[in-house]
């Protein structure tokens, strides 16, 4: 792709986990980055993973600003940067765009310069060392301009999406927060209560956890600090959903206190489930994909799962997902391939006669 800043700075404020990962993307994609952040420590850090070099003093303005700063931080941040002339046009990153694009036009001397937006990726882990590069690849990047935004700070922050190889689609503040209230922000609220119950149980309960609560757990670990934020920030939004949550959940308290009678109940709450996440896209945007699984024995010794991936390599067959099980008190691991159906019997011959011990 040609660099559509031609030459000019992308300047990203706040070189945590969303800037810094920000930053290594548009570098690698040939941009020049400016990086800033409150503490001098964590744009260190930033600077020496290679996500873009301190902002200079002097230079002229970014053609862009990305703010990747905490939602409550983000309108004072858009206003100084805009205002000093550190950056044409602004954009941030934050989790909710009401609050941030309320505040920017009550605060603002031109608002039209900025533009909210939200990539739809992330992790559970902060700060520059939990970057990646290619963390925006394949996600969806919300851009939410109202009628006062300028076109060229969507065509900006249409840019880096698209630079950073996420798929970036239009909608409103109110309809993005009512949406992500629904995929992000309750998933992370029942998560962070599961995973709440597991905090005082106790350890021979804990102790038999497996990937089930893991996975729906995962989440949890997110920073408590910046998901208060977003969820005092999106409250509106997300009290109706957990509202219908509260009355699921009585039903099926209520079908478990007359456990024969309830079952039409509970079985059509657990069908809701399973319909509810076929909906759920697939790792390349598309429909929920379900793969079939070879499962691989592997020694716990350095080398060995460099060398099943050459030889799962070798044979030929792409390899669209993996996952690793440690055996509980064993030094081995399950290592799990997911490849497409009808390739699973072609891959585990291919690998046992590599001499792969493969299970199930
Ligand atoms: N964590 C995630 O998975 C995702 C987070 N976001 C959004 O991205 C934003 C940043 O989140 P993370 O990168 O996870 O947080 P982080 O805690 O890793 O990084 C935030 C950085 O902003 C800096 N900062 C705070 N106030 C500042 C200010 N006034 N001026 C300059 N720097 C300042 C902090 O020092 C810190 O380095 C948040 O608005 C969040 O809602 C968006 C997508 C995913
Ligand atoms: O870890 C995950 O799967 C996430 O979904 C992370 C995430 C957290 C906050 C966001 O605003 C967007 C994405």
């Amino acid at each position: 792709m040609t660099d559509p800043f031609e030459g000019r700075s992308v300047l990203v404020v706040g070189t945590g986990l969303v800037g810094t990962s920000l930053g290594l993307a548009l570098t690698r994609a040939g941009v020049d980055v400016r990086l800033a952040d409150a503490k001098p420590e964590i744009l260190a850090e930033a600077v020496g993973l290679g996500a873009g070099r301190p902002e200079p003093e002097a230079g002229g303005p970014a053609a862009l600003a990305v703010v990747a700063v905490p939602p409550e931080a983000v309108a004072a941040v858009v206003g100084e940067v805009l205002q000093s002339g550190r950056a044409e046009y602004a954009t941030d990153v934050a989790s909710v765009k009401m609050l941030p694009t309320a505040q920017v036009r009550e605060r603002v001397a031109d608002p039209g310069r900025y533009v909210g937006s939200h990539p739809m990726a992330g992790r559970e882990i902060s700060g520059p060392g939990a970057a990646l590069a290619d963390l925006f690849e394949g996600r969806p990047w919300v851009i939410c301009p109202d009628d006062g935004t300028h076109q060229q700070a969507v065509t900006r922050a249409l840019a880096v999406a698209r630079l950073v190889g996420a798929a970036p689609m239009t909608m409103t503040a109110a309809e993005h927060d009512a949406a992500v209230a629904l995929v992000s922000h309750t998933p992370h609220v029942v998560a962070a209560l599961m995973a709440g119950r597991l905090a005082g149980a106790p350890g021979h309960e804990v102790r038999l956890a497996g990937p089930g609560v893991t996975d729906v757990t995962r989440i949890a670990s997110g920073d408590p600090e910046l998901w208060t934020e977003i969820l005092t920030a999106n409250a509106a939004a997300v009290r109706p959903v957990l509202e219908g949550l509260r009355g699921d959940l009585d039903r099926l308290m209520a079908a478990l206190e007359t456990p024969v009678a309830g079952q039409p109940v509970l079985r059509e709450l657990l069908r809701g489930g399973v319909d509810g996440r076929s909906r759920l896209p697939g790792k390349h945007g598309t429909a929920h994909t379900e793969f079939a699984t070879v499962i691989v024995a592997v020694d716990d010794r350095p080398g060995q799962l460099a060398r099943l991936f050459a030889d799962a390599g070798a044979a030929g067959v792409n390899v669209e997902d993996v996952r690793i099980e440690h055996a509980a008190g064993q030094a081995l691991g399950l290592v799990e391939l997911d490849v497409r159906p009808g390739t699973e019997q072609e891959l585990a011959a291919s690998l046992r006669e590599r001499g792969w011990t493969i299970r199930g």
